[in-house]
């Protein structure tokens, strides 16, 4: 059976054919660089990591697309509030220009250090400005946009379909309305391009046809996609929370401007969650990777303890289940590394991989078999080499992981060696001139029951 993916569009597993084999196109919503990513909106990453790497495992050649939102985005998803750069920017005293240069920068290292592979491409919203009116314009010419006071609006009425992706109940949603539509025409409608407030100047805004102003948050994907994927591509993906108006508003651009529903798979990552809440910046404690990393835990712990959850269900995080991943990562990491040189991976181990990681991404299953696997009988280098292929899904570094010891040069050993002898000798004098040597080659040592333990002083 090949690979298994759920759809959110039709609610249901779909077998994965590309639609241009073997080049998949594959665009994740990037973050809002406003401020740090929090664990929460890393676990979204990792998920569309490891879709990546299966499909790369099944042999497809991945074009990877992320997106930078560094305009637009504003405090209520419903175009409402403040655009979160203006206020990041106001938080810190730095431009808004400034926060989103030391956001991205922040983003992609917390990437690099959860061993997420890099995009083939990065898109900054700010550097497509020029994509996105064109494309406002094709909606516009299309007939699906009318003016406020305030902006260019999208009038969803126009589109049969509009929420689909949502299964939104639109009549529903219209009856039990409690907030201000001011000039909007129908609830669900939204910003195409908002103008920029006449008493006051924004740090970041653009001439357009319509007047001065910026985009709003939907179009840069919609825009941004279309030029580097084309305007119907393999598969779209983002957190849950995207589903009822971030990608139902982009499908709804698409389909004005192209007739397409813009991607052939929608595919979504599901919260973590702190006390059974949505972990998010504006409430309870903000974590991010550093305030792991400052707590001493490894990044990669946090990594394997996402891959003990489905990307479908919530997850809820503890001190406690992290200390668990953490441990099982050091136990892969010893067990392996005692294995030596590797072999040949075994055929039938590699078999149930597949299907496992080809059952839409079923992490548990695949982290259940990796132990059977490296508790199991075969011989070690076959394990290795099975361990090895394993990691090109699972993304734990396994093969550059050595036990610190292993990086104390052997003539450091060969020193500590010496003095330990002249010890046993009694020769006193020997034995401090030999630590002195290796004090000053940047290395202490301390005398164990076990013998001379040697360490760095870096
Ligand atoms: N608690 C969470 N768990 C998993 N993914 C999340 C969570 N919160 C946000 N995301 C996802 O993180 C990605 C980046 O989102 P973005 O940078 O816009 O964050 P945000 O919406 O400003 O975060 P927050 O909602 O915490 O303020 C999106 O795909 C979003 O769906
Ligand atoms: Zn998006």
């Amino acid at each position: 059976m090949g690979l298994q993916l759920y759809d959110t569009y039709s609610r249901q597993l779909r077998e994965f054919q590309p639609l241009n084999p073997p080049t998949v196109g594959l665009y994740t919503c990037g973050p809002t660089v406003y401020d740090y990513a929090h664990i929460g909106n890393l676990r979204t990453y990792i998920f569309e990591d490891i879709l990546r790497r299966v499909l790369e495992f099944n042999g497809y050649n991945v074009l990877h697309v992320t997106n930078i939102t560094d305009v637009g985005h504003l405090t209520s998803d419903a175009d409402e509030g403040e655009d979160k750069m203006e206020k990041g920017s106001k938080r810190t005293g730095k431009t808004a220009w400034e926060i989103a240069e030391l956001y991205t920068q922040a983003f992609k290292a917390d990437l690099e250090r959860l061993n997420v592979l890099e995009p083939k491409v990065w898109c900054r919203a700010t550097d497509h400005i020029q994509e996105q009116i064109e494309f406002i314009q094709g909606i516009e010419a299309q007939g699906f946009t009318y003016r406020t006071a305030d902006g260019i609006y999208f009038d969803t009425s126009r589109l049969s379909d509009y929420g689909f992706l949502a299964r939104l109940d639109i009549e529903g949603l219209q009856a039990g309305a409690r907030v201000a539509m001011a000039e909007k025409r129908n609830l669900t409608d939204f910003a195409l391009w908002k103008f920029s407030p006449t008493d006051q100047t924004r740090q970041m805004e653009w001439d357009s046809l319509w007047g001065r102003g910026f985009p709003g948050w939907h179009i840069e994907c919609s825009a941004m996609s279309a030029k580097y994927l084309g305007t119907f591509f393999d598969i779209h993906c983002g957190g849950e929370d995207h589903i009822p108006v971030h990608h139902t508003n982009e499908i709804a651009q698409t389909q004005a401007c192209h007739g397409t529903h813009l991607a052939n798979f929608w595919m979504h990552g599901y919260f973590l969650q702190l006390d059974d809440a949505k972990m998010a910046k504006s409430s309870g404690e903000f974590l991010t990777i550093q305030r792991l990393v400052d707590r001493g835990y490894d990044p990669l712990a946090y990594r394997y303890f996402c891959l003990n959850a489905s990307y479908r269900a919530k997850l809820n995080f503890t001190w406690q289940s992290l200390d668990g991943a953490g441990t099982a990562l050091n136990r892969l990491r010893t067990i392996s590394h005692g294995w030596g040189e590797a072999g040949i991976p075994d055929d039938s181990y590699i078999q149930r991989f597949t299907s496992h990681v080809n059952n839409d991404l079923n992490m548990p299953q695949t982290l259940a078999l990796t132990w059977e696997m490296v508790k199991g009988d075969l011989p070690d280098d076959t394990k290795k080499a099975t361990l090895t292929e394993f990691d090109k899904v699972l993304g734990l570094q396994l093969a550059d992981w050595s036990p610190i010891t292993d990086t104390i040069p052997e003539e450091i050993m060969a020193l500590a060696q010496q003095r330990h002898q002249a010890r046993l000798e009694k020769r006193w004098q020997d034995a401090d001139q030999l630590r002195d040597q290796l004090m000053a080659a940047g290395y202490s040592v301390k005398d164990t029951p076990e013998g001379p333990q040697v360490n760095s002083n870096e």
